[in-house]
């Protein structure tokens, strides 16, 4: 059982700003003039199909490849001149980034002597992501799942402002999924500033309040997850779908034949049909909101030709560029 993490001064959030961001490798163009904003107390959902672009942008993110063009800034301010930066901002971006014959514990430890953190604060981190148990085995023996919450716990040491997540719930079964989602949220309640990318939507659907959506480095779509569900809609059925929908139709409402005998119409007020069915004497057999599905929507706006994926067949990576590495 994990116990939630206290609040503290540090812990309110700061704005990352992206703002005409480029990357070249090449000729080829992996970020191409993005720009957005994350704000803090919420969980922004960074999302792309494969080679969208995600991990170059959180690498410029974090001064670890240099933009081509743009700037990216946290507190107003890129990386490198962050007075401060593991207590702005801690990021995972590959849950393998650490010595395999050292144990969870001592990986913490490395880390946490290098910026002065207590040890204590390595236990508590243990505790608070739920690998305190298996703190003594040599993190070589970690399932992915494993190692993505020692990465966390290693993202969080400085009790950072900002959390920057490279596919977190990569290797996470479903029980870890709902885990990372209640606990991101907590750290969000608290004001921290929350940045996760994925390339699968319905992974974060339940976890995130914004989502920027990329693909071929450049942006599709931003803002709250709320907006991309548009309009709501309920579904009804019954006897007589056609004088319903003609009722609701003179009612000035929005109605699709959806099937012998169901309809589909544009309101958030099921009330609303429901009243209007029984004025006419109509049974109601169904009456719920029908909700678009998300991921086929997020692989319209990704597959859409002018955001087709190029990247199958795209230049391949040149160098592994490693961190504190600066191409
Ligand atoms: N060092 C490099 N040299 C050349 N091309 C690169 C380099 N790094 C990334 N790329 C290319 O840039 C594009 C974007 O890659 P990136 O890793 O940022 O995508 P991503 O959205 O994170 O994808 P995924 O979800 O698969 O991790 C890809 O076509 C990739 O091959």
């Amino acid at each position: 059982m994990t116990t939630a993490p206290t609040p503290s001064p540090t812990s309110t959030g700061a704005r990352i700003e992206i703002a005409g961001l480029t990357k070249s490798f090449g000729d080829f163009r992996a970020v191409d003039d993005l720009s957005f904003v994350v704000e803090p107390g919420r969980v922004t959902g960074f999302l792309g199909p494969n080679g969208a672009g995600k991990t170059t942008t959180l690498r410029m993110l974090l001064g670890l490849i240099r933009p081509s063009a743009g700037s990216a800034t946290i507190d107003g301010r890129p990386y490198a001149e962050l007075d401060n930066p593991m207590q702005v901002v801690g990021s995972a971006l590959e849950a393998t980034s650490f010595h395999p014959g050292r144990t969870g514990r001592d990986h913490l430890r490395v880390l946490a002597a290098a910026s002065r953190v207590p040890d204590a604060r390595v236990d508590e981190l243990l505790e608070l992501v739920g690998i305190a148990a298996a703190a003594g085995k040599r993190a070589g023996t970690y399932s992915m799942g494993m190692r993505q919450r020692l990465g966390l716990a290693a993202a969080l040491l400085g009790d950072p402002r900002v959390l920057i997540l490279d596919e977190p719930a990569n290797g996470l079964d479903p029980e870890g999924i709902r885990w990372l989602r209640g606990f991101l949220r907590h750290l969000s309640t608290e004001g921290k500033t929350i940045l996760v990318s994925s390339h699968l939507l319905n992974e974060v659907e339940q976890t995130v309040d914004d989502v920027v959506i990329i693909a071929n480095g450049r942006l599709v779509q931003q803002g709250p997850i709320s907006t991309l569900h548009g309009d709501r809609r309920q579904l009804v059925r019954t006897t007589d779908p056609d004088r319903l929908g003609a009722a609701l139709g003179e009612d000035g409402l929005l109605v699709v034949r959806t099937g012998d005998d169901s309809l589909e119409v544009t309101s958030e007020d099921a009330r609303r049909i429901g009243d209007t069915a029984l004025r006419l004497g109509l049974p109601i057999y169904e009456l719920r909101e029908s909700r678009s599905d998300l991921e086929d929507l997020f692989f319209q706006l990704t597959s859409a030709p002018e955001n087709r994926n190029r990247n199958l067949g795209a230049t391949e990576p040149t160098t592994d560029v490693q961190p504190g590495e600066v191409q």
